[in-house]
């Protein structure tokens, strides 16, 4: 059976994280067959967006466009260098290539195709080199190693920068193609990117890398996934806001996608529905202490769930009234749902009293400058940013009180389970801000 190891940016940063990344790839490669899934290094993705805005648009950026692409190319080169001691003639030539086709295209795409196909055409370049590079390290080192386009294998619609997948031609086409190979050799391939039925590239979504170890499990029907962190597992908390955190050794597939709904970045919330529809359990390890078991998410419902805390940055609360006192009706509700839906945008909480219906979704200004712009006519319409959306699964008043301290909530909403609040964004960075909340005491 197959197994399943997504790396990240943060296992990839640099040379002594690949170094530790083939390490785990080394002691899992006798007797198992591997397909691994990479992202691009580091912070590849958030820079090559930086270098497609300032092709696409140069006056808006302060940073010249060959400035990224240099900066770019010197980190990939300056890693190379450290790994194989020298940068080998025949990596030379593959950066010459991949780098020189990345230039070509981010130069002249922002201006020959809408601004999203051009983005995903650039974007894939974090996930292609790093590919590339790792691929031959392991080569160099002598595992068996197979480099893999999965835009070959992953085949979408052309939602650009959110492709859909074409689930029943992938599936035919990784157990036609790419399943023998696993037999004889570790394939290694992109996480992120598809490709559409034209050879288009498409991406998956930002973050969308532990997505695609899930769409090759599910289609190979493997027997795990592991995603490497670089924390120890799913923790009750994002360690960079609360020091003393509590880690869930089991989590339902429920549990699981209930977090990363509510904001868990620690995986991606598409993740986990493969998964589940046909049992595959998903690891979630830490790449900093391999041997620890970390957690496994699957069925079943562990007992006794501690608080889960998830704060979501980023949010704008809109409030719609009616002109005149009137009352907002079951008429006016599907009217504003239907707009956020035309403009694909995500709500993450909603409230409504007589005279006023208040929702609260992900900041993005075009989408949200549209729909306000289509309902101002039928509405009063406010607006309020810098919010922060605080959710507590599984919640007790002593966590409420110990999260809430010194917060000034604009909404609260509890159910059974869950208490949500929206609250102004915390001014302090978000490493200032980690503090000792709790003393957790043992279940029983
Ligand atoms: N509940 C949580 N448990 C663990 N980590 C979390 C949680 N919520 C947010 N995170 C954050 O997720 C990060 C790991 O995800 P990410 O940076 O996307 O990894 P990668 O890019 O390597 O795939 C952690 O460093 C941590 O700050
Ligand atoms: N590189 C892409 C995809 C991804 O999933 O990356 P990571 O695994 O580092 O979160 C991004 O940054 O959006």
């Amino acid at each position: 059976m197959v197994r399943i190891f997504k790396f990240g940016g943060a296992s990839l940063k640099n040379a002594a994280a690949i170094r530790n990344t083939a390490d785990i790839i080394r002691q899992h490669a006798a007797g198992n067959q591997l397909l691994i899934v990479v992202s691009a290094m580091g912070q590849t993705t958030n820079r090559l967006e930086a270098l497609y805005s300032a092709y696409a648009q140069p006056q808006a950026g302060v940073d010249h466009p060959q400035e990224i692409l240099q900066e770019i190319r010197q980190y990939h080169e300056d890693i190379a260098r450290e790994l194989f001691g020298e940068l080998p003639e025949t990596l030379v030539a593959l950066f010459d290539n991949l780098f020189g086709k990345l230039e070509t295209k981010a130069s002249s795409l922002p201006h020959s195709v809408p601004f999203d196909e051009g983005y995903d055409q650039v974007l894939c370049y974090g996930e292609i080199i790093s590919s590339h590079l790792v691929a031959r390290y392991l080569q160099h080192l002598e595992l068996p190693v197979e480099w893999i386009d999965s835009r070959r294998y992953i085949q979408t619609d052309m939602t650009w920068r959110e492709a859909r997948i074409d689930w029943l031609w992938t599936e035919s086409q990784v157990q036609r193609q790419l399943a023998p190979k696993l037999k004889q050799q570790i394939a290694l391939t992109q996480g992120f990117i598809g490709g559409t039925v034209d050879g288009r590239t498409t991406t998956l979504g930002r973050e969308g890398s532990d997505f695609t170890a899930a769409i090759y499990a599910h289609c190979l029907r493997a027997a795990s996934v592991t995603i490497w962190k670089d924390v120890p597992g799913i923790l009750n908390a994002d360690p960079k806001r609360i020091a003393d955190t509590y880690l869930y050794p089991n989590l339902s597939y429920e549990e699981a996608a209930e977090m990363t709904y509510y904001g868990a970045t620690v995986i991606h919330p598409k993740t986990i529905r493969p998964l589940k529809s046909r049992n595959i359990p998903l690891y979630v390890r830490s790449f900093l202490n391999p041997d620890a078991p970390g957690t496994c998410i699957g069925e079943g419902q562990p007992e006794g769930m501690r608080p889960a805390i998830i704060f979501k940055r980023n949010q704008r609360m809109i409030s719609f009234s009616g002109r005149d006192l009137t009352f907002v009706s079951e008429h006016n509700h599907f009217v504003i749902l239907n707009a956020c839906a035309r403009q694909n945008l995500h709500i993450n909480l909603m409230q409504n009293s007589a005279i006023s219906f208040l929702i609260c979704c992900d900041y993005n200004p075009w989408k949200v400058q549209e729909l306000v712009d289509s309902l101002r006519e039928q509405f009063e319409i406010k607006v309020s940013d810098d919010l922060e959306l605080i959710t507590i699964k599984h919640y007790d008043l002593p966590t409420i009180e110990k999260v809430m301290k010194g917060k000034k909530a604009l909404v609260e909403q509890n159910t059974l389970h869950t208490y949500q609040a929206v609250v102004p964004t915390s001014a302090e960075p978000l490493q200032d801000s980690v503090v000792p909340l709790f003393e957790w005491k043992p279940i029983g």
